[in-house]
């Protein structure tokens, strides 16, 4: 095994142009500098450098890749083999000009060992950058002291802080990269080495450089701090990314080094650097994708797609549009009233404008949307996304008529976020190709979408559903049918807690600062208020949890077997919708106005509802404001498992990293809970339940209690579990 691996990761080794030594990174697909590679560089480079009839270097990569930087699973093991550091060092050191011939990427590592070298020619439509950030590290193999020795020190210190990832004419621009070439560029390479021979190489070695600094450095510094703290959002490597820049500009280079080593080890060692590189491999593992009947991605093949259509032209329909269009398939969108067929038609046009300015589309957009009251047109089409209201009877009927007006093998998507596909998919002649596609508003913004199968669905239209994900760049994750799916399932007891919170004791203010100290961009009553409280008000409708549709019952406060908090009910009843009305759990200057404030009225409401209805206030921390509001979320994450619904705590994490905003950071809820403990997460959860035994949703799930009593395994082993859990031998 060790013998396959070594023979097809090496730095190969050839002449070319006689006096050019090409040392080719090759490590399938990506060229990672894995230890083997390392040690293959170590030796081939050795040979080139010493071979006297070789007077000039070139790096490229195999496939077109240059190289994908570090091997990432790497970082969890013991170090061994030659640093990159040294080897890097060599490359600088050499009296041999060495260039980089740069195409497909050169990120990470891949770009330190290119700042190395001292010439560096890409192809046109490769990417470099320093993606390290992003999975809680820093270029730690000189590359936060090269890169401002090399570029301003504005755009060295963006780069490296936001891990941005740039096309090779914008690293032309910055002077990242010398030559930038739509040919061949190990061949313009060799050219280049071989014009260079002989030539002074001193100015070239970027470690022998000062940092260029803008004229008050200290407190531009001070900026990129203070600017740095407001937008990690408690990420501790984006600072770290900060310090050892600054290293760079009041330290030699050797300092520098020790320095970036220093902070290297403080990050890798942290639980955020684990959360990130988890959540780097989960989004990965979610594009191989099975179902409970053995399907597979690898066993199932997609459907071309040439044509869409989408039915409805609301918020969701109009972004569903765009993102296909961006995608590239033609769409024909459906509206059954002149006027509203008409305003979806404005703003999507301005919409795909829009896009089109930011260089997102080519100028055939125009052509790609045709907009009509007819239905029949639909049988052109190859996919169907119905995206109107979350009412049953509506989307029924819509669906029964898709039915007879479709081609026979067109695949029938609905947009919901909460009901029933198969219910949906029972009034088809086709049930096999109903397929949920939850999209998350903006949909052509938004990177998640949640494809759903129902018991009837078959793998071909899951399988079409993935490619279109992946077609659209978004994040595709197949999950099974059941009431919100997994991100809303899970959603709906984050914000119950929120709301028994107030009833309780607390304040909105309290409750969304503590989610947003956490890591949320906002917290749940203001993105309530920025969705608007109605949203929830009509699904809770929808469930005959109030209005009229209400199942009788339930008391005001107790509903559907559990405690029910009717607070949102109240405030949409009076018309306060959020930032729409000028309303909602927030005050805001005026309808549509944006900036939160405190709201006297609802503040005063809540202190006569609770003795309205005798709700003995307490004190509540910020200990509890997050418990109550994040564990029982993971709890029925761990139902969610059980039942196998979603097929891995990675899918739910990446669920919630890419649709609801969970801190990347902290992994998703699912790594989060294995970060802080299974059994501290069991204890608080029994903990709360006793204090409120009328909210079932805190009695903790039987697969989080079987994990705690077999020793709370590493998450990544979590599936043996389940599958025994479910095993009816
Ligand atoms: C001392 C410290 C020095 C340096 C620090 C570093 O270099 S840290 C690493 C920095 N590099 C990155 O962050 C790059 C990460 N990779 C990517 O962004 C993309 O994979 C890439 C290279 C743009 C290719 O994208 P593509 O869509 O073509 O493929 P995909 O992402 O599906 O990846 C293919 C498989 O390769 C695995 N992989 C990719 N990069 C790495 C890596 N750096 N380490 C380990 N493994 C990597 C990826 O997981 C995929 O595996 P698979 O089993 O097929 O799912």
């Amino acid at each position: 095994m060790t013998q396959t691996l070594a023979a097809a990761t090496m730095a190969a080794y050839r002449r070319a142009a006689g006096c050019i030594a090409v040392i080719t990174l090759t490590n399938p697909p990506v060229n990672t500098l894995s230890y083997l590679l390392r040690e293959s560089f170590y030796e081939t480079f050795r040979r080139a450098n010493a071979d006297a009839e070789v007077k000039a270097i070139v790096i490229c990569g195999a496939d077109g890749k240059f190289c994908g930087g570090a091997d990432i699973k790497e970082f969890a093991g013991k170090f061994s083999g030659p640093s990159l550091v040294a080897l890097i060092d060599d490359v600088e050191q050499s009296k041999k000009p060495v260039v980089a011939a740069i195409e497909g990427m050169a990120l990470g590592g891949g770009l330190e060992l290119a700042l190395g070298c001292h010439y560096r020619i890409a192809h046109t439509k490769a990417q470099v950058g320093f993606p390290e950030v992003t999975l809680g590290l820093l270029p730690a193999a000189g590359g936060s002291q090269r890169l401002p020795r090399l570029i301003t020190l504005t755009s060295a210190l963006e780069l490296i802080t936001t891990g941005r990832r740039i096309s090779a004419p914008e690293a032309l621009k910055l002077g990242i990269v010398d030559k930038v070439t739509d040919k061949n560029a190990l061949d313009m390479a060799i050219d280049f080495a071989r014009d260079i021979i002989g030539k002074p190489l001193e100015s070239r070695r970027l470690s022998l450089r000062t940092t260029p600094c803008p004229p008050d450095v200290e407190s531009f510094l001070d900026e990129a701090l203070a600017s740095i703290r407001k937008h990690s959002r408690g990420a501790i490597a984006p600072l770290a990314c900060l310090q050892a820049v600054r290293a760079s500009v009041y330290s030699t280079f050797d300092e520098g080094l020790k320095k970036e080593q220093e902070l290297f080890k403080m990050l890798l060692t942290s639980g955020q650097a684990r959360a990130l590189q988890y959540s780097f491999f989960a989004q990965r593992a979610t594009k191989k994708w099975s179902m409970p009947s053995g399907a597979t991605w690898k066993n199932t093949s997609a459907r071309p797609l040439r044509k869409a259509a989408v039915i409805g032209l609301g918020t969701m329909g109009r972004g569903i549009t765009v993102a296909l269009i961006k995608a590239g398939i033609p769409v024909i969108a459906v509206e059954m009233g002149l006027k509203q067929l008409e305003a979806g038609k404005t703003v999507i046009m301005s919409m795909l404008e829009k896009e089109f300015k930011k260089k997102q589309l080519t100028k055939a957009y125009r052509e790609m949307a045709a907009f009509t009251l007819d239905l029949a047109k639909l049988q052109e089409v190859d996919l169907v996304v119905e995206a109107v209201f979350e009412n049953m009877s509506l989307k029924k009927q819509i669906f029964q008529q898709l039915s007879s007006l479709c081609s026979a093998d067109a695949i029938l998507c609905t947009n919901t976020s909460t009901l029933d596909i198969d219910e949906i998919a029972s009034v088809t002649t086709t049930p096999h190709l109903v397929v949920g596609m939850h999209f998350f508003a903006p949909a052509h913004v938004m990177k998640l979408l949640e494809v759903i199968y129902g018991p009837r669905t078959s793998p071909t239209a899951v399988a079409t559903a993935m490619q279109l994900a992946q077609q659209m760049e978004k994040v595709g994750v197949v999950v099974g049918n059941c009431n919100g799916f997994v991100g809303n399932r899970m959603f709906k007891l984050y914000a119950e807690q929120a709301y028994f919170l107030l009833e309780e004791g607390a304040i909105p203010e309290q409750v969304d600062q503590v989610l947003e100290d956490f890591g949320f961009p906002m917290g749940i009553f203001k993105v309530s208020d920025l969705s608007g409280l109605d949203i929830e008000w009509k699904i809770r409708q929808e469930q005959g949890l109030t209005g009229p549709k209400q199942i009788p019952g339930g008391s005001f406060r107790h509903r559907a077997g559990g405690r029910y908090s009717p607070l949102l009910d109240i405030l949409c009843e009076r018309g306060y919708l959020g930032q729409k009305t000028g309303q909602g759990w927030y005050l805001y200057e005026k309808p549509g106005g944006r900036v939160p404030t405190f709201n006297l009225w609802l503040h005063k409401f809540l202190e006569e509802y609770r003795e309205l209805h005798g709700i003995q206030k307490h004190y509540v921390g910020q200990d509890e404001i997050l418990e109550r509001c994040l564990y029982p979320l993971i709890n029925m994450g761990f139902h969610i498992l059980e039942e196998r619904i979603a097929a891995s705590p990675e899918d739910i994490d990446i669920i919630y990293v890419f649709g609801y905003s969970w801190p990347r950071h902290w992994g998703g809820p699912m790594f989060y809970a294995s970060m802080v403990g299974l059994p501290r997460v069991l204890d608080k959860l029994n903990y709360y339940h006793e204090i409120h035994p009328d909210i079932p949703t805190l009695e903790p799930s039987s697969l989080l209690k079987k994990l705690v009593a077999n020793g709370s395994p590493p998450i990544g082993t979590w599936g043996a579990f389940i599958k025994e859990h479910n095993s009816k031998l």
